[in-house]
């Protein structure tokens, strides 16, 4: 692991760090806030997924999210959203490779020997910021847009990893809207039955009472991709039909950037917190 940055920070630390990746194939960065040391008890993690184009430090320099955190006591980690480096697949398109990873496994050429950041997220990451910061093994994860849509898969496929979720503007239902058709169509192939497995509507609607966890998603309605890319209600349906508590808030006038992001992720942080801390 190679330290690329590092700031202090409400009393803690900001850092950014570059390490190489089994599962991808490639060297990654991911940054990491370190809230101020608190005796002996480790803090939980926050893991946080950014959206299309992001990598990151989209939400480290533009979310506001480590004041509370180090009000609180929770670690923020937040990883990129593709691999990265000069023989990795792209495209021309934003929403299409580098910076787009989708947080799924890719079967598909060119793009499976890299796209695993499901396997990343789920196994590596966490096994590696286990084993280098003195941090518990509590965690919760939340995201925006893409990363909303990274943060419900993760927390739906793998019950019991995470105390509670949250997202922002989340993609809920990739398999029916443009932005999941161009990713899955091209990670996973034309069948489109693989694909369900990576849509939280479904993933939500084949959950069993036990795996819920408490789900706080907002969505501004100035959004501009709210009718073509997320609509929420979709997930808010499939949750009322398996009584999963998911808390969807529609919050007026707000946009899909960071300044919406930024008004509201003190709730996201002290909703994980009541969760995190228990
Ligand atoms: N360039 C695109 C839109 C790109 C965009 O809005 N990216 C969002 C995430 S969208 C869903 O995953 C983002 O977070 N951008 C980075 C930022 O710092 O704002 C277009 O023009 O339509």
């Amino acid at each position: 692991m190679e330290l690329l940055e590092e700031h202090y920070c409400f009393e803690g630390r900001q850092q950014r760090w570059r390490h190489d990746s089994a599962v991808l194939n490639c060297a990654m960065t991911f940054s990491i806030f370190l809230p101020p040391a608190n005796g002996a008890a480790k803090p939980p993690v926050l893991y946080w997924l950014s959206g299309l184009t992001c990598n990151d430090e989209n939400f480290t320099t533009k979310a506001g999210a480590q004041r509370v955190a180090a009000e609180l006591g929770i670690a923020l980690v937040m990883p990129d959203t593709s691999p990265r480096g000069d023989d990795v697949a792209d495209d021309a398109g934003y929403d299409l490779g580098k910076g787009a990873g989708f947080y799924l496994n890719a079967t598909q050429q060119p793009w499976a020997r890299h796209y695993r950041m499901y396997d990343y997220l789920r196994d590596e990451l966490p096994a590696l910021i286990q084993a280098q910061f003195a941090v518990s093994d509590r965690c919760a994860i939340s995201g925006h847009s893409m990363g909303g849509h990274g943060a419900l898969i993760m927390a739906l496929k793998n019950p019991g990893k995470y105390v509670s979720v949250s997202a922002f503007a989340p993609i809920v239902n990739p398999t029916q809207v443009p932005w999941g058709q161009k990713a899955f169509s091209n990670y996973l192939g034309e069948d489109t039955a693989t694909w369900q497995e990576w849509d939280s509507c479904a993933l939500m609607l084949n959950s069993q009472p036990e795996q819920a966890i408490p789900t706080l998603i907002d969505q501004g309605d100035g959004d501009q991709f709210l009718a073509s890319q997320l609509q929420p209600a979709v997930l808010a349906e499939a949750a009322r039909q398996t009584s999963w508590p998911l808390t969807l808030r529609i919050q007026p006038g707000y946009d899909h950037s960071y300044y919406f992001m930024a008004s509201f992720i003190d709730d996201h942080l002290r909703f994980h917190a009541q969760h995190l801390f228990k």
